[in-house]
C-alpha cells in the first residue's frame, strides 16, 4: 500500500569524484526523485550511468557534492544513527566468512542488528530454512544471493535497498526472489531497486527512472515511460524494391526509419495505421514481407533509445570532465 509520505526524497543530487583541485568527474549531475511509503522504485541505466553512485548517497555512505537527500525525513549521512537502524541494504557482494554455516552467519549479523528477526524466520523467508547447517562456501551462487537478502531484511527494515538482487540466478531463482520482494512490498516495505534486467523492473516496479550520464533520462510508471516510445515495424524489403517504392512513409504515420542491408525499420506512434497501410501495399504489389515483425513500444525500446543516444554523445567531443579549479 502506498501513501503520499516521501520515504526517500532526492533533490538535485550531485556527486563528484576527484580531489577538487584538478579536473574532477561528475558521476551524478542533478538527480531528483522521490519514493512513497510502500512503493517499489527501480533505477535502471546503462553501465556507468551513475546508479551505484546515487544509491550510495541515499544509503548515507558518502556526502553529496550538492543537492539534498532525505530518507525517512533525515539526512542519511549526517544523521546516520537515526536512519541506519530503519534501512536494509543488500549489496552486490556480501563477502561473508566462508567457513561459517548459514545459521552462524545470520546469528552473527543479528548481533549487530536492532530488532532482528529470529534466524530461523529470516532463513525461512528466503527459502534457506533447510540449508541452515551448510557452510557458506558450499552454497550455490543463487543461495548466496538469498542469504544476502536474508541479512538485508533481518532487521525488518522500513526501506530496503536492493542492488542487482538476481544477478547470477537462474530463471526459477529469479522468479522466487521476485515473489519474495513482492511479499516484502505487500507488507509495506519501501524498496529502491537497481537492476540491469528490464524484465525485473517491468515486473516489480511501481515507478522507475532510467539514468544516463549522471542524469535521469526518463522516469514515471512503466506504462508512462513505455508510452513515450514509438512502436516499431521491421521487415526485409522484397527483392528489387527500395524504400522509395513504398507509399510515402509520412502518409503511413511513420516518424522515422532505418535501413540495414535489406532490413527496414519503421518507427511510428500510430502502429495500426502504419501496419495496415504497409500490408495493403504488400497485398496490392503481390509481394511478401519476409521477417515481418510488428511490436508495440516497450521498456526495452525506451532503454535502447537512451543507450543509442548515449553512444552518439560519447562519440561527440564534449565530456563530463569538469574543471573544478575554476
Ligand atoms: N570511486 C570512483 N572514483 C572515480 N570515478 C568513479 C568512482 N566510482 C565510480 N566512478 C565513475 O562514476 C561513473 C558512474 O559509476 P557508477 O558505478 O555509479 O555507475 P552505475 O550506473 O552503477 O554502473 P554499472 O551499471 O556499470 O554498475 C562511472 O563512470 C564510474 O567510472
Amino acid at each position: 500500500m502506498t501513501t503520499n509520505e516521501r520515504v526517500i526524497d532526492v533533490t538535485d543530487l550531485r556527486r563528484v569524484y576527484g580531489d577538487g583541485t584538478k579536473s574532477a568527474y561528475e558521476a551524478v549531475s542533478g538527480v531528483s526523485f522521490s519514493v512513497g511509503r510502500g512503493e517499489l522504485f527501480a533505477l535502471l541505466g546503462t553501465n556507468g550511468a551513475g546508479k551505484t553512485s546515487t544509491v550510495e548517497l541515499i544509503e548515507g555512505l558518502a556526502a553529496p557534492a550538492g543537492g539534498r537527500v532525505r530518507v525517512l525525513g533525515h539526512d542519511p549521512y549526517s544523521e546516520r544513527d537515526r536512519v541506519r537502524p530503519r534501512i536494509g541494504v543488500m549489496l552486490q557482494e556480501g563477502g561473508f566468512p566462508s567457513e561459517l554455516t548459514v545459521d552462524e552467519t545470520v546469528r552473527m549479523w543479528a548481533g549487530c542488528t536492532s530488532g532482528a528477526r529470529p534466524a530461523a524466520e529470516a532463513l525461512e523467508l528466503v527459502g534457506l530454512g533447510r540449508r541452515r547447517e551448510v557452510r557458506v562456501k558450499q552454497l550455490s551462487g543463487g543461495e548466496k544471493r538469498r542469504l544476502d537478502l536474508a541479512l538485508a531484511t533481518l532487521g525488518r527494515p522500513e526501506v530496503l535497498f536492493l542492488d542487482e538482487p538476481t544477478t547470477g540466478l537462474d530463471a526459477e531463482g529469479r522468479q522466487e526472489t521476485w515473489e519474495l520482494v513482492r511479499r516484502l512490498r505487500a507488507d509495506g516495505t519501501t524498496v529502491l531497486l537497481t537492476t540491469h534486467y528490464l524484465e525485473e523492473a517491468e515486473s516489480l516496479a511501481d515507478r522507475l527512472a532510467i539514468m544516463h550520464e549522471g542524469r535521469i533520462a526518463a522516469t514515471g510508471r512503466v506504462d508512462e515511460v513505455v508510452a513515450s516510445q514509438p512502436s516499431r515495424i521491421t521487415f526485409d524489403l522484397p527483392d528489387g524494391y527500395f524504400v522509395g517504392d513504398l507509399p510515402p512513409l509520412d502518409s503511413l504515420g511513420v516518424t522515422g526509419h532505418e535501413v540495414e542491408g535489406r532490413q527496414l525499420l519503421l518507427r511510428t506512434d500510430e502502429l495500426q495505421r502504419a501496419a495496415t497501410g504497409l500490408l495493403l501495399w504488400a497485398r496490392d504489389a503481390g509481394v511478401e514481407l519476409r521477417r515481418l515483425d510488428v511490436r508495440g513500444a516497450s521498456l526495452e525500446e525506451a532503454f535502447l533509445r537512451i543507450a543509442r543516444e548515449a553512444k552518439g554523445s560519447a562519440d561527440r567531443p564534449e565530456s563530463r570532465q569538469k574543471e573544478m579549479a575554476r
